[in-house]
């Protein structure tokens, strides 16, 4: 196991988060531990080496993480750490060099679209209409849902842009878009890469709300990756926070906040407290980050 607990807000990566503690604690603990359900992910062990220029580059070494079904999960690490290569295994793009990736209790095998992932950049097709992104995926399988698709636009927002190009729209609804597009092929998870860092706050602001939104009415798992130690915690059940390269889990925090949330939890007493607890956590991290980077370390 390769995490490291440092208070009581932290918890092992396998832990049961505090409110699914039931009477007959064991048991319970037990099944949700193993259980493979529908939208559960299971990292175990995985390691990454790519081949690198100057020889063998580990990104990620002995990473350690379950995540369960319909849980939403951030994750925070310094620049490199090898998030998005997690990210990508967990995805299908990529194999583990080591280790394994499950999912619903199945090794990994290729990309699949019960598994949808958003990138920073939205992979919208810049020929294609809203509309005819949006249906692309279940189109492929023949599988066109008309009152989904109609759904999609109005809980997103974009109505009466359904014959607009990508183009014709601000960053905010190109990414709303891409929400659509992903969601109408109604995946069982959610695989975020950084989805709103290029967004300005305001925007952000919004498609984080959009976001909670969708995830409390259809409670999907999401394995969400951010810079942003604020963002982290305000989308999240737990924030898992990795180490410098070679990447592995270092902290698990759990966040107990109420739900549903919205933008206005970051002001209170215990936002900021967790907030603090993530940052301690991170800036170590950063600091090996920016030595390796400038080849100290
Ligand atoms: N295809 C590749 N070949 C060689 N090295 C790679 C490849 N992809 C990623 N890397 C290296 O692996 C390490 C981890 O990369 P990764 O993109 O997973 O990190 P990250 O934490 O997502 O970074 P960032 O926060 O900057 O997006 C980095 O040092 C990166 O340069």
């Amino acid at each position: 196991m390769s995490e490291r607990n440092t208070d009581d807000a932290r918890t092992d990566a396998n832990e049961r988060p505090a409110d699914r503690t039931g009477p007959d604690g064991d048991e319970q603990f037990r099944s949700w531990t193993e259980s493979s359900g529908t939208g559960t992910v299971n990292i175990k062990d995985m390691s990454k080496v790519y081949d690198a220029d100057g020889g063998d580059l580990t990104a990620v070494d002995g990473m350690d993480l379950h995540i369960e079904a319909e849980e939403f999960v951030t994750v925070l690490g310094p620049s490199g750490c090898g998030k998005s290569t997690v990210m990508e295994c967990v995805a299908g793009y990529l194999d583990p060099t080591e280790g394994e990736v499950l999912v619903n209790g199945e090794p990994v095998d290729g990309p699949d679209p019960s598994r949808g992932v958003v990138f920073q950049e939205n992979r919208l097709f810049p020929w294609k209409t809203i509309n005819e992104n949006v249906r692309f995926g279940p189109q492929m399988r023949d599988a066109v849902d008309e009152n989904r698709v109609e759904t999609l636009f109005d809980q997103m927002g974009l109505e009466g842009f359904e014959n607009s190009y990508p183009h014709e729209l601000s960053g905010g609804m190109q990414q709303r878009a891409e929400l659509a597009r992903l969601l109408a092929n109604d995946p069982d998870i959610m695989l975020m890469d950084e989805p709103f860092s290029g967004l300005d706050a305001m925007t952000k602001e919004l498609m984080q709300e959009k976001l909670l939104d969708v995830w409390e009415d259809d409670d999907r798992t999401v394995l969400f990756i951010t810079h942003d130690v604020e963002e982290a915690i305000l989308l999240a059940d737990r924030v898992v926070v990795m180490t410098a390269r070679p990447g592995r889990v270092k902290d698990v925090i759990d966040v107990d906040l109420d739900r549903p949330r919205d933008t206005d939890v970051v002001t209170t007493d215990r936002f900021k407290e967790l907030q603090r607890r993530a940052n301690e956590s991170i800036h170590e991290e950063a600091e090996r980050a920016m030595e390796q980077a400038e080849g100290r370390a």
